[in-house]
């Protein structure tokens, strides 16, 4: 089952940034106009905040104060506001949804934050000390389980397909172990994951929570849905909460990994039985998930940078091979494991319409020129690469025929690079199947349709798949050092038909 069957594609649609209402664990009012005035308030408000809040007027009495720092707070242009309000036990966090300013109130937690902040620092030190990220993220899950007291906390690292992995876990035994399990990209549709790239923090204190709507909706001055994307106690998809007891965990929450602004993970906590975490120490999560996100990121440049010195060194090598070569294919499959050492490939073929020279583990010569000239057929790309057959057959139906059982074993990873402008001509790099299983939580492909929809599966045990015509992902250095190869061989097989056209005079 994968994010465009029909079924995910609805739930993907569903519009969990303007529910119209809130988990109970706070509450929430809206203010707009200068000066601002409150023009939503959530139904259990009085409960919080029992007076100073008045629909279409400003905030006024034990409430005064809040409203005049809220407005100097408009004016700064600081992008949050947070206060606590100690007279009512409260924590007030304040952010614009448009020309609205929403207020949300928390009760304050009872943690002494300096024991907090002196165990934060010597985490953070340890984290920096550590060069080995797969060793820092079990460090991750047990600070954040001590800290919250969670009964599991996972990390859980997305894929290039947005399907996830745990690769870390820290739990008390109270749930099972997900540790390498994997799951499905649908059960994070695309419409959550980009929520999570801006909202970085979210919780679940009781998944049997009675949704507390907004009053009145819509908006009784704009008529439209309140933005709640930004909001700690937006109300959550009525799907999530039945995987949610599908999964058997009755609180959860979850942190956002954002490396270079891109959702890497997520830092994802539940717990057997309701469980509820101060506004403070779920910040204190936030700063550790984004202190390992700046590892993460330095870690992974300096990586690619070491990565692409190495490969640069070996262009080099073939170039100088190929410049002074008179036949510079002859002499770029002479350097075969220089060629191989490129990309990081086992095999390697030269293809043009007179001959195929190769190096290394390659399919037969027939299939090779069966996916040249599908190559040739395509429109003009400066790289082609795949590190799964099954997607250059799904692109490539009539190679399917003949191609897949010679391919698979061999060429499993595809990454081609056009050699010449002037005529047909390829430069292919080949890698093998990694024959492998995965453990999946739950199987995958398992649709639960009633109702009329789709529902989350009902089982997350672990689900074995034989992954097959999968190869090793080519990385960024690696594209980036076949593209360098590719343009140096156009011009240097430019540059050589030019010296034969003088020479032929
Ligand atoms: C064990 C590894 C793991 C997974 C796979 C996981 C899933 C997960 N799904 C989340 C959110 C959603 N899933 C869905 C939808 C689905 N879940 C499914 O299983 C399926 C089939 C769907 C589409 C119908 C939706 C709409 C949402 C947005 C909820 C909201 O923020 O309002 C969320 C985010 C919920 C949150 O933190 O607020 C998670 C995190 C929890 N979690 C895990 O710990």
């Amino acid at each position: 089952m994968n994010e465009t069957d029909p079924d995910l594609e609805a739930c993907a649609r569903e519009p969990i940034r303007v529910p119209g209402a809130i988990q109970p664990h706070g509450a929430l009012f809206v203010l707009a106009g200068a000066p601002p005035v409150v023009v939503q308030v959530s139904a259990n408000l009085a409960d919080y905040l029992p007076d100073g809040v008045r629909q279409d007027a400003p905030l006024f009495g034990p409430l005064a104060d809040l409203g005049d720092r809220l407005v100097r707070w408009q004016a700064s242009g600081e992008r949050y506001f947070q206060t606590r309000l100690e007279t009512e036990g409260l924590i007030a966090s304040a952010h614009r949804a448009g020309d609205r300013v929403i207020v949300e109130v928390e009760r304050l937690g009872g943690e002494r934050l300096e024991a907090v902040f002196s165990r934060l620092r010597s985490f953070t030190a340890q984290l920096s000390d550590e060069p080995d990220i797969a060793r820092s993220l079990p460090a991750v899950a047990g600070f954040v389980q001590q800290l919250t007291g969670f009964d599991r906390v996972l990390v859980y690292r997305f894929d290039a397909d947005w399907n996830g992995q745990v690769v870390a876990e820290s739990g008390n035994g109270r749930l099972p172990s997900y540790l390498d399990l994997r799951f499905p990209a649908a059960d994070i549709p695309a419409q959550a994951r980009a929520l999570y790239a801006t909202n970085r923090l979210r919780i679940i204190p009781d998944v049997d929570y009675r949704p507390v709507p907004l009053v009145p909706v819509p908006d009784p001055q704009t008529g439209d849905a309140l933005d709640m994307s930004q909001c700690q106690l937006r109300s959550v998809s009525p799907v999530h909460l039945e995987y949610m007891r599908n999964m058997g965990t009755a609180a959860s929450m979850s942190v956002s990994i954002l490396v270079d602004g891109r959702l890497w993970g997520l830092i994802s906590c539940h717990s057997a039985g309701p469980h509820m975490v101060s506004q403070a120490l779920r910040e204190i999560c936030d700063f550790v998930a984004q202190a390992l996100a700046m590892r993460i990121a330095a870690l992974a440049r300096a990586e690619d940078a070491a990565r692409r010195v190495m490969l640069s060194a070996v262009t080099s090598r073939l170039l100088s091979a190929m410049s002074s070569a008179p036949d510079w294919m002859e002499a770029l499959a002479g350097e075969g494991e220089g060629l191989l050492a490129q990309v990081g490939a086992a095999g390697a073929a030269l293809v043009s319409p007179e001959r195929l020279l190769s190096v290394g583990e390659v399919p037969p010569e027939a299939a090779i020129r069966r996916l040249a000239a599908w190559l040739d057929a395509q429109p003009r790309q400066d790289l082609f690469s795949t590190d799964r057959l099954t997607r250059l057959l799904e692109q490539a139906p009539e190679l399917a025929a003949d191609l897949a059982p010679e391919m698979a074993a061999r060429a499993s990873g595809v990454l081609a690079l056009p050699i010449s402008r002037l005529h047909a001509g390829w430069l292919i790099w080949f890698r093998p199947e990694l024959l492998h299983t995965v453990r999946w939580g739950g199987n995958p492909h398992e649709k639960v349709r009633e109702q009329g929809r789709i529902h989350p599966r009902q089982s997350f045990s672990a689900w074995q798949e034989l992954v097959r015509a999968c190869a090793e992902p080519w990385s960024e250095a690696e594209l980036a050092a076949a593209r360098a190869l590719g343009s140096a061989i156009v011009g240097i097989v430019l540059r050589k038909a030019e010296e034969l056209a003088e020479l032929s005079g």
